[in-house]
């Protein structure tokens, strides 16, 4: 399977929510693609789905002409999906699988097995109003697979869960990619870092970032002391931004980040520095820059 994105644009009158997005998904990946509020992810996932007409650019599945319905090859969770509250999660099951044109038989036989597979069979006879929130997303994943789609689009799948739910969730897509294609949307780093193999980071509309999780890393990771001092001021800073070994300094409050290019050096310079003029360092750490640093240096362009 291979999923091809083409320069996808989509505009609402003036405004352009998606701005030329290309990217490719194969079988077996699990990608994240994050972004901030209003980044443009709920746009995309939509047309990648079929519910949103593209402004241009192409949707190709396994080499299919562009336009052509794939719906049956995907499954999509919304991010705020909609349950029948006094149906059971079995009838709601079968009743999707109906929609999605299994023989009655076929549709209950699917609903047993996914409801085994998100781990929900115990509740299978009871209504969806009394399912807590994880149960109910592990139900609209269910609901996702139902008709046996190449690949899952699951649109924040735990953005809106308390802890445990999320936990309950994130358990289940590290299982589900085991032998499903996932596309999952959201704001959050450490989940996307926590399952996902490879991240695209959408920024305004536009794919500003993208590669495995591994390559990222290797492409981010910098070498950075943190320092904190009792006072910080601008000529501390013009001072310190002096040194051959440092090569970028941020502030926030007290504490200066800065990425160096040799931290064995940087740390004699630094400290040799702040016992000659006599500031009042109460802290010094070092540490690698992370995902997380990318991730804002990515979004503050
Ligand atoms: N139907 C619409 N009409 C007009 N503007 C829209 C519409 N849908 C989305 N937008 C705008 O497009 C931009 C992208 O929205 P989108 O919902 O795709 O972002 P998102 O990354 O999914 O954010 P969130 O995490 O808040 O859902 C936003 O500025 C939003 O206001």
């Amino acid at each position: 399977m291979e999923l091809l994105i083409e320069n996808l644009t989509k505009k609402f009158n003036q405004q352009v929510a998606v701005n030329n997005v290309s990217f490719q998904l194969k079988s077996g990946q699990c990608i994240a693609l994050l972004g901030a509020n209003g980044a443009g992810k709920t746009t995309t996932l939509r047309m990648l789905a079929g519910l949103l007409t593209p402004t241009s650019g192409e949707i190709k599945f396994d080499g299919s002409q562009n336009g052509v319905d794939i719906r049956s090859k995907i499954g999509y969770l919304p991010q705020h999906p909609a349950f029948y509250g006094w149906m059971t999660g079995k009838e709601f099951l079968v009743y999707v699988g109906r929609l999605a044109n299994l023989t009655k038989l076929e549709a209950e036989n699917r609903a047993d097995h996914l409801l085994e597979q998100v781990g929900i069979s115990d509740a299978k006879n009871k209504r969806i109003g009394k399912y807590s929130g994880g149960m109910r997303q592990r139900l609209g994943i269910a609901q996702a697979l139902i008709h046996k789609p190449s690949m899952i689009m699951l649109d924040e799948p735990v953005s809106a869960l308390d802890p445990i739910g999320r936990r309950e969730v994130l358990t289940l897509l590290q299982e589900l990619k085991q032998d499903t294609t996932i596309l999952f949307s959201t704001h959050i780093l450490n989940d996307a870092e926590e399952i996902s193999d490879g991240l695209l980071l959408i920024h305004q509309g536009q794919l500003v970032e993208q590669g495995s999780l591994a390559e990222l890393r290797e492409k981010y990771q910098k070498q950075k002391i943190e320092l904190s001092f009792k006072e910080v001021d601008d000529q501390m800073i013009e001072q310190l931004n002096q040194l051959s070994s440092i090569v970028e300094i941020s502030q926030n409050r007290d504490q200066l980040n800065c990425i160096v290019n040799n931290v064995d050096l940087a740390r004699e310079q630094i400290l040799s520095k702040t016992l000659d003029s006599g500031w009042q360092m109460t802290n010094f750490t070092v540490s690698r820059a992370t995902l997380e640093d990318m991730f804002m240096e990515v979004v503050n362009k």
